[in-house]
C-alpha cells in the first residue's frame, strides 16, 4: 500500500552541467523505520538528501511525501509538513544557553524562521517543554551552559533536541556521527533509536557499525545509482556491495 511509505522518489535524477550525480533513483522509505543511505565517496548520497529536502531541484523524477507530490515544493513548505533535516536547518547559537537554544527552536513554526523578539515572559512559558526535550536527549545537566562550550557530541545532541522541537514526522540526519569519538557515538546512537520510536528517520552515515546497529533498511548508492537495498545482512552479503566497498566482492 502506498501509505506504507512516508517518502518515495521515482526516477530521481540530477545533472550538474552534464555530469549525472544521481541517476534514476527510486527510493521507498517505509513509515516508522530507520533507513540509511550509504555508499562510497561521491556516490550521490548528499545530492539525494538535497533533492529530497528540496535544497536542489531534480533534473528529472518525482518526490512523493505522505502521498503528496512535493517535487515543486520549497524547503519551508516541506518543513511545515513535518519533514525536517537536522544538522543543517537546526543551527545552534553558540552564545545562547542550551535551554535558550531549545526554547528558540520551539518558537519556530518551520525551522526556517527565527523569532528573537518574543518577550521573556512568553519564552519562559516554553521552559517546561524545552526541559522535557533536554531530558530526552540527556542534556538536562547542561541547561545553563553556553551552547558554544558544549563538547562536540553534546552539541550534536542539542541539534537533535532543536530538531525534535519541530516534532518532525520524518527526520533526516546528515552524517549524525561525523567527527565523533566512540563514547559520543554510542550515546547519539541510543538517542537516535529512542527518538525514532514514533517517527521515521532517513540518514546518510559513513560509519557502518552505526548503520548496522540502527537501520531497518539500507540503500547502497554507487556512482549515482542504487546498487543494492535491504537489511544490513542482505546488503553486506551482496557481492556488488563488497566490491564497491572493498574491491573483494567477486572471486
Ligand atoms: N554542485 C555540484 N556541482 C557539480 N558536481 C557536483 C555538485 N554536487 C555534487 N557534485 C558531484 O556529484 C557527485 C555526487 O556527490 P555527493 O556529494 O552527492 O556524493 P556523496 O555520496 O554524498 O559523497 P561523500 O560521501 O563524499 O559526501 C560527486 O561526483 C560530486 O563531485
Amino acid at each position: 500500500m502506498a501509505d506504507d511509505y512516508i517518502i518515495r522518489t521515482e526516477g530521481l535524477t540530477k545533472q550538474f552541467k552534464g555530469f549525472v550525480a544521481v541517476r534514476d533513483v527510486t527510493l521507498n522509505v517505509r513509515r516508522g523505520t530507520i533507513h540509511a543511505l550509504i555508499g562510497p565517496n561521491g556516490a550521490g548520497k548528499t545530492t539525494v538528501f538535497n533533492l529530497v529536502t528540496k535544497f536542489l531541484e531534480p533534473s528529472a523524477g518525482r518526490i512523493v511525501y505522505n502521498g503528496d507530490d512535493i517535487t515543486g515544493s520549497k524547503p519551508a513548505d516541506i518543513a511545515l509538513k513535518g519533514m525536517v533535516r537536522s544538522f543543517q536547518i537546526s543551527a545552534v547559537f553558540p552564545h545562547l544557553s542550551v535551554l535558550e537554544n531549545v526554547r528558540i527552536a520551539l518558537q519556530r513554526p518551520t525551522g526556517l524562521s527565527f523569532r528573537f523578539w518574543k518577550p521573556d515572559s512568553v519564552l519562559d512559558g516554553l521552559n517546561d517543554k524545552a526541559r522535557t526535550l533536554l531530558r530526552d536527549v540527556g542534556l538536562e545537566e547542561f541547561e545553563p551552559v553556553m551552547a558554544g562550550e558544549l563538547p562536540y557530541g553534546r552539541k550534536r545532541a542539542l541539534e537533535i533536541a532543536t530538531t525534535l522541537a519541530l516534532d518532525p514526522e520524518l527526520m533526516l540526519l546528515d552524517e549524525p556521527m561525523a567527527g565523533m569519538g566512540h563514547e559520543d557515538i554510542s550515546r547519539v546512537s541510543a538517542l537516535i533509536k529512542t527518538v525514532a520510536k514514533n517517527r521515521t528517520v532517513l540518514m546518510v552515515e559513513h560509519n557502518l557499525n552505526v548503520v548496522s546497529d540502527l537501520s531497518d533498511t539500507i540503500t547502497v548508492l554507487q556512482r549515482g545509482e542504487i546498487l543494492a537495498e535491504g537489511t544490513y545482512d542482505e546488503v553486506s552479503a551482496n557481492p556488488d556491495v563488497r566490491e564497491a566497498y572493498m574491491g573483494t566482492g567477486h572471486d
